[in-house]
């Protein structure tokens, strides 16, 4: 017989006594989880699980920005796949080392060239593929022996990585463009023929390329694939704007369609979510030409013109061609300008929402809509607190990173978290039930909406636009069911099973389907 002692459920509470007796070093608790994954999985996700709001932003994002920038040093055991440069024509070989090749059935691939908004870290940024597979399993679902974590070692233009004698990647700059291709190709042609089945999730790749090799495999590769920081950032904030922008209207008078979105930051986020945004024009009637009209960017050098010269590719869509005076370089100039009702943060700019800024977009709007989505919360373009000061309570507010709620004037105010963390998990468990062939933009899109419904009363009535963190793998699963429904219509489904199946018994499906650990909690 187990002594009481060793009770299960007294395991779980003392290893959280453990975890808690940390106090505020969070590295070390970051550490500590990961750790315990790698000796007790099952207690891993028993906690992650249980306590969602404390656990996640410590095996994710925030913590994990951390852990990135200190992975050489920390570092004790392999957890994923590394796949460098060296191996070029040998990739396969590499891939079939993995053990569990069988039951794989999701990848998080990135090349480290982007991490957060931390910059090139290389191969330091394997913990943004082990985080995000942890959340694919307690957020959605995934069984743990199905997830691979991938990190591609492409070399690192980081000087601080190329001098660590204790840097786990290889010792040189990053390969040019024409090499890398090669090995993309070489990589996902041999992903397909060792995992099958897998769905591929790029991340963290720096801009030009995340545009570039989402282009080139969404639609050709053997296997689907998405990429988390166009596709995902997209459909979760689409999700939260859908929700506040009715609030704000609702206070405001204003006609949905007559919202107006500028952008701080127009890299692979940035652009992603206004593509993704314009569905919420467009939804509602107006012509692409007009949803895109309501959309405005900034980058470092200001509002950005269709006239300005060698702009990037990926600034071209947005860039205005109705503006043609002087260049208008600072935000709070372009606001008076644009008199935007929602400002977005994808600036990496820490600090960018000034309280001139705040304050003038609360003169604007009765309810104004603010999202600093920047990334690790170090980098956010302005906290909970400052923006629920700056506008009397009256923001509607979600930002990339975690902020805990602020009591104001006596009331308690809870904080959004715009992160692609809500939807991933979910459009990735619907997309590998319904063995799709490909993620199409209708099932990102629909995962948002589902994302966006997915809201209670309770939560409506105390103003969230963002389900509770604690209801994630209920919300992934409504997310899952209505992403394989759209793979149906759209006939990229391989799941012959599935089809005949109204959305009751799909969302019975995709429950019966999620794994969760044995361990009591309770
Ligand atoms: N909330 C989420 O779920 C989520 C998802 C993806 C990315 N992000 C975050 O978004 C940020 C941007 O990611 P990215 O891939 O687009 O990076 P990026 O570096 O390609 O883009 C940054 C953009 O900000 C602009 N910028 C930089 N300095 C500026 C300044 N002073 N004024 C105005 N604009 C300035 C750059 O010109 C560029 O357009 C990161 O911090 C990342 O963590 C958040
Ligand atoms: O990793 C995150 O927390 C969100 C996003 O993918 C990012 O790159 O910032
Ligand atoms: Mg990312």
């Amino acid at each position: 017989m187990t002594p009481p002692a060793l009770a299960q459920n007294n395991q779980y509470k003392r290893t959280l006594l453990q975890l808690r007796s940390k106090g505020e070093r969070n590295l070390e608790k970051y550490i500590f989880l990961s750790s315990l994954k790698q000796y007790d999985e099952d207690m891993f996700y028993a906690i992650l699980m249980a306590n969602m709001p404390e656990i996640c932003p410590l095996i994710y994002t925030p913590t994990v920005g951390e852990a990135c920038l200190e992975f050489s040093h920390i570092f004790r055991k392999p957890e994923g796949l590394y796949v460098s440069i060296e191996d070029k024509g040998n990739i396969k070989n590499i891939l079939k080392i993995w053990p569990k090749k069988a039951e794989t059935r999701i990848t998080v691939v990135t090349d480290g060239s982007r991490i957060l908004g931390l910059g090139d870290l290389g191969v330091n940024g394997m913990p943004i593929s082990i985080g995000k597979l942890s959340l694919y399993i307690a957020g959605a679902g995934f069984k743990p022996e199905s997830t691979l974590p991938i990190c591609l070692d492409l070399g690192t233009n980081n000087p601080k990585n190329l001098e660590d004698p204790l840097y786990l990647g290889l010792r040189q700059k990053r390969v040019g463009d024409a090499e890398m291709d090669a090995f993309m190709d070489e990589f996902m042609d041999a992903m397909a023929e060792v995992f099958p089945k897998i769905l591929v999730q790029f991340e963290d790749f720096s801009t030009e390329h995340a545009f570039h090799y989402l282009d080139r495999y969404r639609h050709t590769a053997k296997v689907p694939v998405f990429n988390d920081d166009i596709q995902g950032t997209g459909a979760v904030v689409l999700s939260g704007f859908v929700n506040a922008a009715k609030l704000s209207s609702d206070a405001s008078g204003r006609a949905l369609t007559d919202h107006k979105v500028l952008f701080l930051g127009a890299g692979s986020a940035g652009v992603g979510v206004a593509k993704q945004v314009m569905s919420f024009f467009t939804l509602q009637g107006m012509s692409e030409a007009d949803a895109r009209n309501r959309i405005y960017f900034i980058d470092s050098q200001g509002l950005i013109t269709a006239d300005r010269p060698k702009l990037q590719e990926h600034k071209k869509y947005f860039a205005r061609t109705d503006y043609s005076g002087p260049p208008l370089k600072g935000l709070s100039e372009i606001i008076d300008y644009v008199k935007p009702t929602a400002l977005f943060g994808l600036s990496t700019m820490k600090g960018a929402f000034t309280q001139e800024v705040v304050e003038k977009m609360a003169v604007l709007n009765p309810r104004p809509i603010i999202f600093p989505l920047s990334n690790p919360v170090s980098l956010s373009e302005c906290e909970f607190k400052e923006a629920i000061e700056w506008t009397d309570g009256k923001v509607i507010f979600a930002s990339g990173s975690p902020f805990l709620p602020y009591t104001y004037k006596g009331k308690e105010y809870y904080p959004g978290q715009g992160n692609n963390m809500y939807v991933f998990p979910g459009i990735g468990f619907g997309g590998v039930l319904a063995k799709c062939t490909h993620v199409t933009n209708s099932m990102v899109e629909n995962g948002s909406l589902a994302l966006a419904d997915s809201l209670t009363q309770e939560e409506r009535d105390l103003g969230m636009i963002y389900p509770r963190l604690t209801r994630v793998r209920e919300v992934s699963t409504q997310i899952a069911a209505r992403v394989i429904h759209i793979a149906q219509e759209e006939k990229v489904d391989r799941n012959n099973v599935l089809r005949n199946m109204d959305d009751h018994a799909l969302l019975e499906y995709v429950q019966k389907r999620s794994w969760y650990p044995s361990v009591k909690t309770t």
